[in-house]
């Protein structure tokens, strides 16, 4: 795999993020290279989903900084073009089979191997079937695989191995560690330990 062409970057400096006015995180404070991997912990409502949705520009930091460098570009919010985000729900459409989906989101997103990224997921018994028809973790593989029909430098990824078996998460796990030996950033909300390799932040409720 050939690394990332363009080198990307993010701090936070004691960020917080609220909800419908409320405080939700405060002070949060990390810097990823190219390369490292963050995985977010916490109880169910600390405020993970929360902090993906600010670190991807889809709510604002009410307090303190982040900064993204993307080849050498800084700015606050998420570089348009560099960000993969993988939402809690599934963003297939049900009527299409695994493989139009991927199709339909190459096309729209421009490029990428359709057979190879479902090679990655182990998804080539499921190709031919209609999403709709998909099981959770088929179609969280299918979710997955469409960050590699892109040149995303930043994967932020919101519970990835949801519904997913043993041997998916294993797979997983090597497409998030293949992504970071190209160079690439991930922050990873999951209750699945990732390992030493990973920074760590841990949210309290
Ligand atoms: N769209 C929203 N509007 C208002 N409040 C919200 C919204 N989304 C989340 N919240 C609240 O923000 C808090 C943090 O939720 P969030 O989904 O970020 O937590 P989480 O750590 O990802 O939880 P889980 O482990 O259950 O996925 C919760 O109290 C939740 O009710």
């Amino acid at each position: 795999m050939s690394p990332y062409r363009r080198a990307i970057s993010l701090t936070a400096a004691d960020a917080g993020c609220d909800r419908a006015g409320a405080a939700i995180v405060r002070g949060v404070n990390f810097s990823l290279a190219p390369g490292e991997g963050m995985q977010l912990f916490g109880p169910n409502g600390s405020g993970k989903s929360s902090l993906l949705s600010m670190f991807a520009g889809l709510i604002r930091p009410v307090e303190g900084v982040l900064e993204w460098r993307l080849d050498g570009a800084v700015s606050n919010a998420a570089p348009a073009g560099g960000v993969f985000f993988l939402g809690h729900d599934a963003s297939v459409k049900p009527a299409l089979t695994a493989e139009e989906n991927l199709r339909f989101w190459a096309q729209v997103n421009g490029g990428g191997d359709v057979g190879a990224a479902l090679k990655a997921v182990d998804g080539a018994s499921f190709r031919h079937l209609r999403a709709g028809r998909l099981s959770a973790g088929q179609r969280r593989r299918v979710d997955l695989a469409r960050a590699l029909l892109v040149d995303r430098e930043a994967w932020l990824l919101d519970e990835p191995t949801a519904a997913i078996d043993r041997d998916g998460v294993a797979v997983i796990r090597k497409l998030i560690d293949d992504h970071l030996s190209r160079g690439g950033i991930a922050i990873v909300a999951t209750h699945d330990d990732l390992g030493d390799g990973f920074k760590r932040l841990e949210l309290a409720r």
